[in-house]
């Protein structure tokens, strides 16, 4: 048995996985985002250990006890500054935090290589301008900095005592030379860093080290290996059978994204597609990203007053998608593909006095839907073909939202078994790799399937339009929200 632990936004989920790939048992605990100020996200780090511990002993004890190697999967991005002590200095601030893009420019100025050595735009919420950003603001906090971790990667301090981390979340740093998948001493400088702030970088499945005495003991469990395992979208591809060339997912977690795997370094950072390394030797991957997916499902549950998720998507699909002239703009943080635009925010346009909460809720799911299509038409645009993707994550529950999205993007949507705990499910295929020396294709098989969602090309005809008017209201609402700027982002 392999235990698999996923970080995720808006909680930690843990997962027991037999050799055969089969989930036998899963435990969560739930964790909030602090938002200080407009456009800021962050979470202490302290809260993802206790989650972490909660979510474990959530499992079945006797399940533990036969736990052979752990890995961990984990949100991307997140800052995670340590002191001397090895304790945070401040809380971490997120992957949809929009505070830095000041610090983005100054960036890209100072490194005019930075795109070609990252395959990335340096966009707000990567971790190296975030560092930007203490300098400047919080300059008392930087010079105490001694090591920078990323939050699956303080987790595993907690869990292990050692400092390590993986090239698919590293490669999220912006501080890594993605090519040749090692720290680049010039990105570093760049935020007045070096290697010594940084820790020893391992493939995802790789043995970093062993449980510490206390937490194996506290667990019900040996002292056996960790695994470096992997960003969440990357561990998330491991755990679908998301590992060869051109197979693609769709992650709807609180974020939202479209990954495929890629058997080289393949950038194209102008409109803001993400080239980052799998969590697997010798692969990368392209992701478009959303910044709010089921996010928005979290803001339309309580704009609704929907009783929880599963009760707004009834009354999305009472509302019914495709019907009203409602229009929602999904940007509740801003938006990373294709718009790098930290400042836009969200809209519902079109409102008449027929809209009732069915139609607002049915038109989350579309706007949601909408973003993505953004996001595969640049992925499409610049070469790569996705006729397929599968689905992970809390969002994989909604059959409703699948057809949607299908129809929205034009591509076929097959729901495999473990999706919806797709991260953690590959953290522990990861360290089942690393304690076996099992090879990609024997520990990385794709689940059985459970259902396919093709397009349905009468909706699809519906939502055409909708799409053109979701494009157009993005440059209008664009261009009136620069106000948000100057009056929001900074304290
Ligand atoms: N029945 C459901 N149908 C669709 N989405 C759901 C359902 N239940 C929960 N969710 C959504 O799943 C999200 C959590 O997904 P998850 O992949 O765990 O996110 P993260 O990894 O960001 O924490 C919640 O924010 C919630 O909106
Ligand atoms: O920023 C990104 C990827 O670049 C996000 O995908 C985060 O990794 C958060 O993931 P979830 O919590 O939504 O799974």
């Amino acid at each position: 048995m392999y235990l698999g632990i996923d970080i995720g936004t808006s909680g930690v989920k843990a997962v027991i996985v037999a050799e055969s790939g089969a989930v036998m048992a899963a435990g969560t605990a739930p964790l909030g985002v602090s938002r200080p100020f407009p456009g800021w996200s962050e979470q202490d780090p302290d809260h993802w250990w206790q989650a972490t511990e909660a979510a474990v002993l959530a499992l079945p004890e006797d399940l533990r006890a036969r736990v052979q190697g752990v890995g961990l999967a984990g949100q991307m991005h997140g800052a995670t500054l340590l002191g001397a002590d090895h304790r945070p200095l401040r809380p971490a601030i997120l992957w949809n935090d929009g505070r830095s893009s000041d610090a983005c420019r100054q960036l890209e100025q100072r490194i005019p290589e930075s795109r070609s050595i990252t395959g990335n735009l340096a966009m707000p919420g990567f971790t190296a301008p975030k560092l930007l950003w203490v300098t400047e603001h919080e300059p008392e906090i930087f010079e105490r900095v001694e090591k920078i971790l990323l939050p699956k990667d303080y987790v595993r301090l907690c869990m292990t005592g050692d400092m390590a981390s993986d090239l698919s979340d590293s490669a999220g740093t912006l501080w890594l030379d993605v090519a040749v998948r090692d720290w680049s001493e010039v990105m570093l400088g760049a935020t007045g860093l070096s290697r010594t702030h940084m820790p020893p970088l391992f493939e995802g499945n790789a043995v970093t080290g062993v449980l510490r005495h206390e937490v194996a003991a506290q667990w019900g469990m040996a002292r056996v290996p960790v695994a470096a395992g992997g960003g969440d979208n990357a561990a998330g591809a491991v755990g679908i059978g998301v590992v060869n060339e051109g197979d693609a997912l769709l992650s709807l977690g609180t974020s939202g994204v479209i990954f495929v795997a890629t058997g080289a370094f393949r950038p194209n950072p102008e409109r803001a597609v993400h080239a980052f390394c799998h969590c697997l030797p010798d692969m990368w991957h392209q992701m478009s990203v959303h910044l709010s997916a089921a996010s928005c499902i979290e803001w339309g549950v309580k704009a609704t007053g929907a009783d929880d998720p599963a009760g707004f998507f009834d009354l999305a699909e009472a509302g019914g998608a495709g019907g009203g002239p409602e229009i929602f703009l999904p940007y509740l943080s801003g938006e990373r593909t294709p718009h790098n635009d930290p400042h836009v925010r969200a809209a519902v346009l079109g409102i008449d006095n027929e809209t009732d909460r069915g139609r607002i809720a049915a038109a989350v799911l579309e706007g949601v839907a909408f973003a993505h299509a953004d996001g595969i038409a640049v992925l499409r645009d610049a070469g790569t073909e996705i006729q397929q993707l599968s689905v992970i994550g809390g969002g994989a529950r909604s059959r409703y939202w699948g057809t949607i999205i299908a129809a929205a993007l034009n591509v076929r949507l097959a729901y495999l078994e473990g999706g919806e705990v797709g991260p953690a499910l590959g953290a522990a295929k990861l360290a089942l790799m690393a304690v076996t020396g099992a090879s990609a294709a024997e520990a990385c098989v794709r689940p059985p399937i459970s259902h396919i969602i093709e397009p349905d090309a009468a909706l699809a005809d519906r939502l055409a339009p909708r799409l053109a008017r979701f494009r157009a209201a993005y440059s209008a609402v664009q261009s009136i929200q620069g106000e948000i700027r100057d009056r929001q982002l900074f304290r």
